[in-house]
């Protein structure tokens, strides 16, 4: 896999730092709530199972599969709710986690739903911010590193269901893409 990448972004010990930078707000931050983590599959299992463990504090967690690229490059536009949470979110304060926020459209739909289910609060802790994706206004509360406007691969993220078990993040050489 290491050879299709043109270059790191985010080495696996800059997503370390990260991991603990965040771990500490969140640790002060939700220190008398007990919160409801959701993971938001696929993508962000590899940032969750990192940053939950730097957070002292009792937490529920749960999963959430929503999808809308289809593997590929572009957002289709249309979010698909694939598997449901299992947890009844009413009169929670629930923190989203999630790798990336590009568009936005993923965020918002969850936040929506989160929010349409009574909700107490939403918050959202990703790993990366794009804003210059971004087609619809939502913003993340924690965020690790805010990228630039490429397609990153790596610690989650996938081009074609691959290179999600790349340690670091990084950007494909152009003649990997079809
Ligand atoms: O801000 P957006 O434009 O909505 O993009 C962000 C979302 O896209 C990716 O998920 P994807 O839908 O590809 O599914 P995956 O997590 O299973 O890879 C990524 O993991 C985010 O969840
Ligand atoms: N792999 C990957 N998935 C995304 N989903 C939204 N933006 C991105 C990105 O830059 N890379
Ligand atoms: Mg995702």
């Amino acid at each position: 896999m290491d050879n299709d990448i043109a270059k790191t972004l985010y080495s696996q010990n800059d997503i370390h730092e990260a991991c603990v930078r965040l771990g500490e707000q969140l640790t002060t931050d939700y220190a008398d709530k007990q919160p409801l983590v959701i993971s938001v599959l696929s993508g962000a299992v590899f940032f969750t199972t990192d940053v939950v463990r730097e957070m002292d504090v009792y937490a529920d967690m749960d999963f959430i599969d929503v999808s809308s690229y289809n593997g590929g490059l572009e957002s289709s536009g249309n979010i698909d709710l694939v598997t449901d949470l299992s947890t009844d979110v009413k009169g929670r304060d629930i923190l989203i986690i999630e790798d990336i926020v590009d568009t936005g459209r993923t965020l918002k739909y969850i936040i929506e739903l989160l929010y349409k289910r009574n909700a107490k609060s939403v918050k959202v802790c990703a790993l990366m911010d794009k804003p210059t994706g971004r087609k619809i206004e939502v913003k993340a509360d924690y965020v690790g590193f805010v990228v630039p406007d490429e397609f990153v691969v790596g610690y989650g993220l996938d081009y074609k269901g691959l290179y999600r078990n790349l340690p670091y993040v990084g950007v494909l050489k152009p003649e990997i893409y079809e």
